[in-house]
């Protein structure tokens, strides 16, 4: 589990007067899951939005599988096989279930458009093979029941899931997790976890997350940076990065309750 996936060098990013990340390093091992956590305005998202390519970095620099990920296209970073959820789930609303998952896999699986007219032999087998995989997401996250669906008749619960099958209907090698518990009770947060770990253990796909709920950090996680202003704070295991001193300090420095932190692991 020692392998390097992603690696953040020094990175930094400005908006004008505010410094939103400030020379952060950090490595992602190959099968982990890692985990940023941080008080509003930490620059946890922008983290995110840099992995993404929404945004590209001052300074510093991200490889991704020992490449540079600074010239990538954001609409090429799904190709490389990075994957992402959103904080608000940005599903089409009015298609079903499957037919969300086969626009997702579809977009970041672009073909040539004389292929797709003349309908070749290639284009039927990568058909064939979309439609297996998809079917093969749905089962793996217990979706067969809503599979027709519109996703605008869903509970927002459900809705949270079949983001995440569509992330994972592309074969990510890296999962982008933006706050996965964001809007879900506590049952479904408690589920959410076991997707998680399920996705790590059974598909062997790496995760890096954004996430407040520290229940969750703590069952999943395998290291979690915590950052605040910008700044690298602490890293290490999930215990470890809640007691430190300086993880304390920064929640209860803000408008965030540090009592969260320690909220015992159910
Ligand atoms: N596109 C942008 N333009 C200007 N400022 C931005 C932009 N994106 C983020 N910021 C600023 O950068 C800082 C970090 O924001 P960011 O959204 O990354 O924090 P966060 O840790 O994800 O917070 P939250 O937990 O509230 O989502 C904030 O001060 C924010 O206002």
């Amino acid at each position: 589990m020692s392998e390097t996936l992603l690696s953040a060098h020094e990175l930094s990013v400005r908006f004008g007067g505010v410094l939103a990340v400030n020379k952060v390093s950090f490595d992602v091992r190959r099968g982990e899951v890692f985990t940023l956590i941080g008080p509003n305005g930490a620059g946890k998202t922008t983290v995110f939005n840099l992995i993404s390519r929404l945004y590209t970095p001052t300074t510093g620099s991200i490889q991704f599988e020992g490449k540079p990920l600074s010239r990538v296209p954001p609409h090429q970073v799904a190709g490389l096989g990075i994957a992402r959820t959103f904080q608000n789930i940005e599903l089409f609303e009015h298609a079903t279930v499957l037919q969300n998952l086969l626009i997702g896999r579809h977009i970041h699986h672009p073909r040539s458009l004389w292929r797709e007219l003349l309908f070749t032999n290639r284009v039927r087998e990568a058909e064939r093979q979309t439609r297996h995989k998809v079917e093969e997401v749905i089962d793996f996250l217990d979706l067969a029941h809503y599979r027709d669906t519109l996703v605008a008749g869903l509970p927002y619960g459900v809705r949270k899931v079949v983001e995440l099958a569509r992330a994972l209907a592309t074969e990510p090698k890296l999962l982008l997790l933006d706050e996965p518990s964001s809007g879900l009770n506590a049952e479904e947060t408690n589920d959410m976890a076991f997707w998680i770990q399920d996705i790590q253990k059974d598909l062997g796909i790496t995760v890096l997350m954004v996430e407040h709920d520290m229940s969750l950090v703590s069952k999943v996680s395998d290291r979690v940076l915590a950052m605040n202003q910008g700044e690298r704070v602490a890293m290490g295991s999930p215990a470890e990065v809640q007691a430190d001193a300086a993880v304390i300090e920064a929640y209860l420095g803000t408008a965030d309750d540090a009592s969260s932190l320690r909220r015992p692991v159910a």
